[in-house]
């Protein structure tokens, strides 16, 4: 088991953040209610272009991207499944506090679309609601999956009028809690063993972790400022980690062979050519892939929850239909969508969460956890879009 690129470095852990406040709270909280926060989805041909002009007010994306991704949209009649994929997941989430006693309401609002989180916010009030324990659908540190959804809350309170009434808190990034990993390492298993079963050799074997590409600006910004978790910040080491922690487990299971190498790779980039993104690109690497041996690939989601649009169309059409171009033999392996362990470990977070278990007690599967709580000073800021408050955090 080796990583084919850069080394997952020492990294410093978590908990070491030396500023104000502590990184894991350390007093029980009481809360009236839940909050699931989602990127939200067109449902319609009539939502397409609306929807994306909510995710890139600001960007800079420029239009032939758009129309582009629109296109994407379009061919599965302008729906995208996320918000499907979300009201199953409320609906496992109350099961799941329900079987374990907890009769907290599940309030689940969108970034982009409706049910906004605004209408998610007024609705808690209006029923008495005001303690709301977050959590969003995003497992890693960066200025989109964190900190966009901190500033989402803030505006949600304040736009609201419910600022002083309302008060939002977040979960923390749950990239390396066990119920998430788990089902990327049972897709990664079953891939390995498809491929053995078809007489492949590890080394003619390539497993990619593919994730979202972000402006390498925010990738640096990832995280707390003090981490100093170099090229990539956080975002990239956390993934690193996870994947590297995946290959480990199946490797002492003997699901893996020493000899299986992985990659970190990403997909679904926007913004203009000239701004750097994170690469390797998804699809460039699998081209590359032959002329080093590589017969067959598995992709893993590892950045996303379900099966939404970044998934079905950049992994399952382009992705595979470039290992096809390449000869490859190719499997697209299954997100955590309603996953038992992983729907169990979100509600072990939001108990956790309740009780101020200490860190040490705390589900964690890579050295980079458990993350913290409360997000630190400059936490996954965006200097391009400048300042805008956010709840759940450490000021500013
Ligand atoms: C890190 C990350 C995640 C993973 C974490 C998480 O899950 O949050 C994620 C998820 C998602 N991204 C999604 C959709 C889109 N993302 C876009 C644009 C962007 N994503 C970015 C980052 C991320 N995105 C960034 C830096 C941009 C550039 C504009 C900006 O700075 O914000 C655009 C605009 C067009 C384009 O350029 O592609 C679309 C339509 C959907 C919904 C899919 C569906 O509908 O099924 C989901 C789950
Ligand atoms: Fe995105």
């Amino acid at each position: 088991m080796t990583e084919t690129t850069r080394g997952a470095a020492e990294v410093p852990h978590a908990n070491e953040a030396s500023v104000a406040g502590p990184p894991h709270v350390s007093e029980p909280q009481e809360y009236d209610a839940i909050l699931l926060a989602g990127f939200g989805g067109p449902e319609g041909q009539e939502d397409v272009i609306p929807f994306l002009r909510n995710v890139t007010r600001g960007r800079g994306i420029p239009d032939e991207r758009l129309e582009e991704v629109a296109t994407h949209y379009r061919h599965f009649g302008g729906v995208s499944p996320i918000n499907e994929h979300n009201r199953q997941l409320r609906a496992a989430l109350v099961e799941e506090l329900r079987e374990r006693g907890m009769t907290y309401p599940v309030y689940w609002g969108n970034r982009n679309w409706d049910p906004y989180l605004e209408d998610a916010v007024k609705e808690a009030a209006a029923n008495g609601h005001t303690r709301l324990l977050a959590f969003a659908t995003s497992a890693y540190s960066s200025y989109s999956s964190c900190r966009q959804y901190r500033e989402d809350f803030a505006r949600a309170i304040t736009d609201t009028g419910l600022a002083g009434v309302v008060r939002i808190d977040k979960i923390r990034q749950f990239f390396d809690v066990p119920g998430f990993v788990q089902p990327f390492a049972e897709g990664v298993a079953a891939a390995l063993h498809e491929f053995a079963d078809d007489g492949l050799a590890p080394e003619e074997i390539r497993i990619l972790f593919a994730t979202h590409s972000i402006p390498t600006a925010d990738a640096e910004r990832s995280g707390p400022r003090e981490l100093g978790l170099g090229e990539g910040g956080a975002y990239a080491a956390q993934h690193k980690a996870v994947g590297a922690q995946i290959m480990e487990q199946l490797t002492e299971e003997g699901k893996a062979d020493h000899g299986t190498r992985w990659e970190l790779v990403y997909q679904s980039r926007s913004g203009p050519p000239t701004q750097p993104w994170l690469e390797p690109d998804v699809c460039d690497r699998i081209a590359e892939l032959p002329a080093e041996g590589v017969k067959a690939v598995a992709v893993v989601p590892l950045g996303f929850l379900s099966d939404h649009m970044e998934v079905l169309w950049d992994l399952d059409n382009e992705a595979l239909e470039a290992a096809q171009e390449a000869g490859l033999k190719a499997t697209r392996t299954p997100t955590p969508g309603v996953h038992h362990a992983f729907v169990s470990s979100v509600v072990d977070l939001l108990q956790e969460r309740m009780a101020a278990v200490p860190p040490e007690e705390r589900p964690h599967v890579t050295e980079l956890g458990p993350w913290f709580d409360v997000c630190r000073p400059g936490c996954c800021e965006n200097v391009r879009l400048g300042f805008r408050p956010a709840a759940a955090g450490i000021a500013p």
